[in-house]
């Protein structure tokens, strides 16, 4: 029961202190799910900007594809035009000619805008949309171009507002040249911006989303976003315009638009048979969107965890706290127990106003010292003492002075006793008993002897006793149990009459038993 106790008290404080070590173990947890919420919410960052930046790529790529088949279709149809031209003359019935061809051709071919001729004065001769007479490109760019000599390389010029239609275009064209290198004029195709601009804006870009079909010099040919102001920007000092004139032909790159400050994710594809290149560009919040959802979902989760962490820790640690507030209890409850248990015991085995073993204590040791004297052989000596004349003490003194003299007869007694394994008793009313294991008559006799002086010493006055003080009578009977006595009663009764016998011979005197 006491043990039981112990170990209960002991749990919450045992162990290397459990509360520190829950908090610890909580603390770590926690501690883990929030670092390891963020390093994945990173590295699902960094998977959305990598996939992105691979989407703006891979569109640039299949734009600049786009691009530079569109170009070669122009730059098809003005080779044949200029054969044609060259191999037919420029009599009137060619030139009829060219125009059929032209204009089948533009009907046919849907990226075509517009075919044109003209000659070395920059007069048409040939245009697929309007009178040729009505119109001179004599001051084009273009046209200066190739009148001072440009091979026959296509050469792509700046977006300019068409003279027949009035649309922005880009314009494709080639030089015309006798076979002495004489400059005859320039064959002109134009490719609608609109057009190009229609399909940039067609992509799911989102509305900051870019496109642009530039010049490696960085001249705009068309843009997903345009007005006219846009093909008079040069975006030259663009860093994928600088990385793309150091030779690297594809790539991204993020970058924040000093126009409208928004951060995006540039991917971009150069052409290697044109001077062109596409950029395509994202912003990078559209690009992390489905990322942010998700981390939103993830530190939600996250920190529902951690809560669910910390509440389950705060009860734990309170049914800790309770444990350790009702062990304190039990072993308050158990100490209180075991006091009241000794005083129960005390109370059991103690007369209350002597202070002596009481009659129930007495009984039962003397049953177990008479049992062992009897197997062991050996002689077991008991008195029994009587205050003389203690009726009249009362009457003359009182009942509590009564109780005093028995209290300092007691007290009186006990101090002789000094072996151990003796006992005095009270034995009932103002009779005390003595249980002395292991002596024998003679020495008895003498102990017996020492209790009648050591009380007659105390002195205590008595007018009615014959010895005007307090004395007692003492009846001893010795021998070996078994032998000399064969029961406890036949024991105490020698005694007894022992006693009777010192009370006949006058009192205060001790009387050993006759066996
Ligand atoms: N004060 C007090 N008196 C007690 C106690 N127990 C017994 N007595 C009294 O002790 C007295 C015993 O009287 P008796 O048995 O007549 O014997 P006695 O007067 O001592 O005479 P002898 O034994 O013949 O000398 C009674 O008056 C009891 O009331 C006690 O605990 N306190």
């Amino acid at each position: 029961m006491h043990d039981s106790g112990r170990r209960q008290f002991d749990l919450p404080s045992g162990a290397g202190n459990p509360r520190g070590l829950l908090i610890a173990a909580v603390i770590f947890v926690c501690s883990v799910l929030l670092l390891s919420t963020a390093l994945h919410v990173r590295w699902d960052k960094a998977q959305a900007m990598a996939k992105s930046t691979e989407a703006m790529q891979t569109l640039a790529a299949a734009l600049n594809s786009q691009a530079e088949s569109t170009f070669r279709v122009a730059d098809t149809v003005l080779t044949a035009l200029i054969s044609m031209h060259h191999s037919g003359g420029h009599g009137e019935a060619n030139i009829r000619e060219l125009n059929q061809v032209a204009r089948a051709q533009i009907s046919e071919l849907g990226e075509l805008d517009g075919l044109y001729m003209s000659d070395a004065s920059g007069q048409y001769f040939l245009a697929t949309n309007g009178e040729t007479q009505s119109y001179n490109n004599a001051d084009r760019v273009y046209f200066q171009h190739h009148q001072q000599g440009s091979g026959n390389e296509l050469y792509i010029g700046q977006p300019v507002k068409g003279k027949t239609t009035g649309q922005w275009v880009i314009t494709l064209s080639k030089g015309i040249y006798d076979d002495d290198g004489t400059f005859l004029g320039v064959a002109l195709a134009t490719l609608s911006v609109e057009r190009f601009r229609t399909l940039y804006r067609s992509l799911p870009l989102g509305e900051q989303g870019i496109v642009v079909l530039a010049k490696r010099d960085g001249t705009i040919l068309a843009r997903s976003e345009s007005d006219a102001q846009t093909y008079l920007t040069n975006i030259s000092q663009s860093p994928m315009l600088k990385a793309i004139n150091q030779g690297i032909d594809k790539g991204s790159v993020t970058l924040t638009a000093i126009v409208d400050g928004v951060r995006r994710i540039y991917g971009f594809d150069a052409s290697p048979k044109y001077p062109v290149l596409v950029a395509v560009a994202m912003p990078e919040e559209a690009a992390l969107a489905a990322w942010k959802q998700r981390a939103w979902a993830m530190w939600g989760f996250a920190l529902a965890a951690v809560l669910g962490v910390g509440i389950m820790g705060l009860l734990v640690l309170r049914a800790l706290g309770r444990q350790s507030a009702m062990a304190v209890e039990l072993h308050a409850a158990h100490q209180s127990l075991a006091t009241a248990n000794s005083t129960l015991k005390t109370l059991a085995t103690e007369d209350g106003l002597t202070g002596l073993a009481n009659r129930r204590h007495l009984d039962g040791y003397l049953a177990s010292v008479f049992q062992r004297a009897r197997s062991d052989g050996t002689p077991l000596a008991f008195a029994l003492v009587d205050v003389d004349f203690f009726k009249g003490y009362n009457d003359a003194y009182g009942h509590q002075r009564g109780d005093q003299a028995l209290i300092e007869v007691s007290r009186a007694m006990r101090a002789l006793m000094r072996r151990e394994g003796d006992l005095v008793a009270r034995y009932g009313g103002e009779e005390m008993a003595i249980v002395m294991p292991q002596l024998e008559a003679q020495p008895a006799v003498a102990m017996a002897e020492q209790v009648r002086a050591a009380v007659q010493r105390l002195g205590i006055e008595h007018r009615q006793s014959a010895y005007d003080q307090v004395t007692v009578s003492i009846g001893v009977v010795a021998g070996i149990p078994g032998d000399d006595f064969a029961t406890v009663d036949e024991m105490v009764a020698a005694a007894d009459r022992a006693l009777y016998a010192a009370k006949g011979q006058g009192r205060n005197r001790v009387v050993l038993a006759a066996l």
